[in-house]
């Protein structure tokens, strides 16, 4: 992790009950036991007690309703492939170059995007490449919702460790995780040691979506996220009349206002 200077690595389980980055919806990933959820009738003080237990404060003055829903989203692969950057490109729209310092255990940021009017809340585990740290990760796997596995297309071996991802993925994610396939580095063209086809072909084969992002110039991106946003938020809130979000047909149409356009 070279791009977290503001993420906190010096942990590897997170402590239960307190957030890490000060943000009042920012409550830790739960520990791979504990989850506590608070429901109750709007104005009965949910979030309040959660700041209270949260940072030992009460919140006076108005009343903002808590609004929309959330997933998990979790970034996996080989150490080094960039998914910090990513996270961080995608929560603060920069790249922190510089010294490479490998994720310990996992960490999280959260981030509120807009899907068709509703406000969906992201919390984004990213998770330790390195192999010492994989019972830690594993532990976490099964309350993701989505998952974004990346690889170097500077790596060779990033790529062909993509197969071994995906059996750990099977075997410990839920059943019908979401998950996308991630080209990063593709900045690096004169680098490149995986062809963007076979990577394609790699999706095509698990039949999972695919495209080729670069946490330093942000191509593709907010993209990766925004589609994985919207399949969770259409899953959730989908009438059994309504046409089935297609995820791949989004990405593709997005890709080609892109390259019309030239927006990121
Ligand atoms: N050129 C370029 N460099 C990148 C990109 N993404 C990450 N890097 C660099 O790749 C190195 C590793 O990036 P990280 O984001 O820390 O990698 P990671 O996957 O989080 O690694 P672990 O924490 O060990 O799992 C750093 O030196 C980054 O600056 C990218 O899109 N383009």
């Amino acid at each position: 992790m070279s791009c977290g200077h503001n993420l906190n690595k010096d942990h590897v389980t997170l402590p239960p009950g307190r957030g890490q980055h000060g943000f009042i919806e920012s409550f830790p990933p739960p520990s791979p036991s504990l989850q506590t959820i608070l429901v109750g009738d709007s104005g009965v003080g949910k979030t309040s007690l959660l700041v209270q237990y949260d940072q030992g404060k009460f919140l006076p003055g108005s009343f903002t309703a808590t609004v929309g829903i959330g997933f998990t989203v979790m970034l996996l692969g080989d150490s080094s492939v960039g998914k910090t950057c990513l996270l961080v490109r995608f929560k603060d729209g920069a790249f922190l170059g510089g010294n490479f310092i490998a994720t310990v255990g996992i960490d999280f940021r959260n981030k509120v995007v807009d899907v068709d009017n509703l406000k969906v809340k992201l919390q984004i585990w990213d998770t330790a490449g390195q192999e010492r740290f994989r019972s830690v990760t594993h532990a976490y796997y099964r309350d993701a919702q989505a998952l974004l596995l990346l690889y170097d297309i500077t790596s060779k071996t990033s790529f062909d460790n993509i197969r071994a991802w995906l059996t750990e993925i099977h075997e410990y994610a839920q059943k019908e995780v979401v998950i996308m396939l991630l080209g990063n580095k593709s900045d690096m063209a004169a680098e490149r040691a995986v062809k963007t086809e076979e990577g394609e072909k790699l999706a095509k084969e698990y039949g999972v979506p695919f495209m080729e992002t670069s946490a330093k110039t942000g191509v593709n991106v907010e993209l990766a996220f925004l589609a994985i946003a919207k399949e969770l938020k259409h899953r959730t809130t989908q009438q059994p009349n309504e046409p089935k979000f297609q995820i791949h047909d989004y990405i593709e149409s997005q890709r080609q206002k892109t390259a019309c356009c030239g927006l990121k």
